[in-house]
């Protein structure tokens, strides 16, 4: 290696992290190429970043294995929620491994950590190695904030609990009138009861991000601009340097199930599209809810189904839709969503879901279900006007009707429209003079320094 500048980059290995991670350490990468760049992930996650979104390059990144936390022989519970667990548990005593050993290895110290933002000891790691910390938050800025500010948000709902009121409004926030108490994520609200170990990794992430030397974000600073002035009050440098669907588009995803080829039969905004990310499998009475609403409705429909289809679906479904939809277990889900003939977008709101839907200028339908995503909703809905939350909250057949036909046959235009200007706007800040672009170079400043 003939660089002696190193970084290591600390990825949270579940969900859609580690791969928007790659995504901004590929373009800092590229725009230093002579730093090298130890890229720290599990042996699983790294095998399908580096497989699928990789390309072969930049080449300053290594991919570096790190330890997922599992005890030998480990066999699974069941409970898709106890690996997250057990590695969140073992993951500051592996990461400090893992850094001391790619160091002996290479004969490199580094000198600056990236590191997903959950990871809030990777802030006492940089304090120990006395190097700077940059944070990416790979969701919205409006849940970032209230991490942060999750001690304040207790004491004022304690504080204005009329008693005991179930749900509260968080309009003691400022540009939180539209908000309630139960579209916060789990655990920013808890008093009382001992935090999960997720809840405490979050907590103490928001108490330990006003200390990192930049926290970066998968978005744009036009989008959430009040917000914005709140984090930049909060953090030493908040950079807003996405949307990485369009500072980083991913390859042209191969499209295994003829997706695209379906849609073009059919006609322009005429299609719900349906996906729930790469986590989330909705309970069998909303799947089989969902499945009598499409069989129902008079729209086409294409479903990216995650688990097993005899199991989950109504019997004879798929026979008995075939003329108006198409189950797939993937979707190049980009490519859907730009698609002329795509008119809704039926989605638990992850937070790229929601950027790419803004990308393809796609109405949303939202059944958010865990963290973040009932604050995506509520943004979807009530701030930006670009979708409907599903009545109730959980999908029920007349419920799924009720939102499609909102859609299709009632605001979905007014929607498209004012979608249209935040697609506008993210393209301005990806141009040479647009915020992202100058926020990029603050950020590789602050690297360039090491
Ligand atoms: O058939 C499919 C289904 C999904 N995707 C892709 O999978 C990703 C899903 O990402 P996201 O919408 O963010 O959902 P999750 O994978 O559930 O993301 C986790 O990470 C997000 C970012 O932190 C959070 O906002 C979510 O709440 C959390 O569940 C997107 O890029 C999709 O394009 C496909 O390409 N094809």
């Amino acid at each position: 290696m003939s660089s002696s500048r190193h970084i290591a980059v600390l990825a949270f290995p579940f969900g859609s992290h580690a791969g928007p991670l790659l995504s901004l350490v590929r373009q800092i990468a590229k725009a230093v190429p002579d730093v090298i760049f130890s890229f720290m992930t599990t042996a699983r996650s790294s095998g399908i970043i580096f497989s699928q979104d990789y390309n072969g390059g930049p080449h300053n990144i290594k991919p570096y294995n790190v330890d997922d936390g599992l005890p030998d022989g480990y066999v699974p519970s069941g409970n898709p929620v106890e690996p997250v667990e057990l590695f969140v548990k073992a993951a500051p005593e592996n990461f400090t491994k893992a850094v001391e050993k790619v160091e002996a290895e290479t004969g490199l110290k580094i000198g600056c950590l990236i590191s997903d933002a959950f990871f809030w000891f990777a802030g006492d790691m940089a304090e120990k190695m006395t190097v700077p910390w940059v944070a990416l938050w790979t969701a919205a800025p409006r849940s970032v904030l209230v991490h942060v500010d999750t001690d304040a948000i207790r004491q004022a709902l304690q504080a204005t609990n009329e008693s005991g009121k179930e749900d509260q409004k968080l309009d003691f926030l400022p540009e939180f009138s539209a908000f309630q108490k139960s579209d916060l994520p789990e655990g920013v609200d808890v008093v009382g009861r001992p935090e999960s170990p997720f809840e405490d990794l979050l907590h103490k992430m928001g108490n330990k991000l006003p200390q990192a030397n930049a926290v970066a974000i998968n978005s744009f600073k036009e989008l959430d601009p009040e917000i914005g002035k709140q984090l930049n009050a909060r953090l030493k440098k908040f950079l807003n340097v996405g949307p990485f669907t369009l500072t980083s588009p991913s390859s042209i995803k191969p499209d295994e199930h003829g997706c695209l080829e379906w849609l073009n039969k059919h006609e322009p905004n005429s299609v719900v599209y349906v996906s729930f990310g790469s986590v989330i499998t909705p309970p069998p009475h909303e799947i089989s809810a969902l499945a009598d609403a499409l069989e129902e409705s008079e729209f086409p429909f294409l479903w990216s189904f995650r688990g097993n289809v005899e199991e989950f679906l109504p019997k004879g479904f798929i026979e008995k839709t075939s003329g108006k939809g198409k189950l797939v277990p993937w979707a190049p889900q980009v490519q859907v969503l730009e698609h002329e003939s795509v008119g809704a977008f039926l989605t638990h709101c992850g937070w790229n879901s929601i950027s790419e839907s803004m990308r393809g200028g796609v109405p949303m339908i939202c059944r958010p279900f865990f963290g973040d995503q009932k604050l995506n909703m509520r943004t979807v809905e009530a701030v930006w006007g670009i979708g409907v939350g599903v009545e109730g909250g959980v999908i029920t057949k007349n419920g799924a009707i009720k939102a499609m036909q909102q859609i299709f046959l009632g605001e979905g235009k007014k929607m498209r429209e004012r979608l249209g200007v935040l697609k506008k706007l993210a393209l301005e800040a990806v141009q040479p003079n647009g915020s992202t672009t100058r926020d990029f170079s603050t950020l590789v400043e602050i690297i360039n320094q090491l």
